[in-house]
């Protein structure tokens, strides 16, 4: 279960964006967050995924009260959340090819040895073809780039999946491949899903559940 309890955050104390927000999400249920430009759903989307310090309140991974934030968060809860954001150009190192984007996050928890299978496997899952993988951010396409984001998301095998607004640049029919490879992973994985946005049509056909920001925040 993955919970947030009275969250409160934003990026000026005296003037948070999101006030005592709570959404609960079971294992395995899938949620949609719906709002308006600019209410403060990625905001609190970057909470939940350990991304951004609230002002007050709790994030409850799994029964566990989240440890810290960002590169302070215990390993072991930061790597139970995969995220991809909205921009894949701002989420990604111009300097590296997508092999090695996708290889980031093992790399970064030292499992460098699983690289070599690992890697092929989940691009070939998220629709890259071989010849894509040399190629550095500037050398593919939005689409493209949103691919490799989703595969370093699910690199880790993580337990809960946060999508911010993950197909907002994207074609229907790589909206459609995108979405299809998060419920893939997610029926063999059992893992969780929060995918913030404001296309209610998409949300609504996608989650088990949407909710508007009026039933999650003040
Ligand atoms: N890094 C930042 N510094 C200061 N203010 C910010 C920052 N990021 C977002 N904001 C502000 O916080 C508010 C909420 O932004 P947030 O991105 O959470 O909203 P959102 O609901 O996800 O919007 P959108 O759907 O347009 O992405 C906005 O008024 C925004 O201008």
């Amino acid at each position: 279960m993955l919970e947030l309890r009275a969250i409160t955050a934003g990026y000026d104390r005296r003037a948070p964006v999101v006030r005592s927000a709570n959404l609960t999400i079971a294992s395995g249920e899938s949620v949609g967050l719906l709002g308006p430009s600019g209410c403060g759903k990625s905001t609190l989307a970057r909470v939940a995924a350990l991304l951004h310090r609230p002002d007050a309140g709790q994030v409850v991974i799994d029964g566990t009260v989240a440890g810290g934030w960002r590169h302070r968060a215990p390993r072991e809860q930061r790597t139970a959340f995969g995220v991809v954001f909205q921009q894949p150009r701002l989420s990604a190192d111009p300097r590296l090819a997508l092999r090695e984007l996708i290889a980031e996050p093992l790399r970064a928890v030292g499992r460098s040895a699983e690289v070599t299978a690992l890697v092929p496997e989940l691009a070939a899952r998220v629709g890259l073809g071989k010849d894509l993988m040399g190629r550095r951010p500037h050398e593919v396409s939005d689409g493209q780039l949103q691919r490799a984001c989703l595969a370093r998301a699910l690199v880790l095998g993580p337990r809960w999946l946060i999508c911010d607004e993950m197909t907002a640049m994207l074609d229907a029919s790589t909206t459609a491949a995108l979405v299809h490879v998060v419920e893939e992973y997610r029926g063999e994985s059992g893992a969780g899903l929060l995918a913030v946005g404001h296309d209610r049509v998409l949300l609504e056909r996608w989650c088990d559940r949407t909710v508007g920001w009026g039933q999650v925040a003040e």
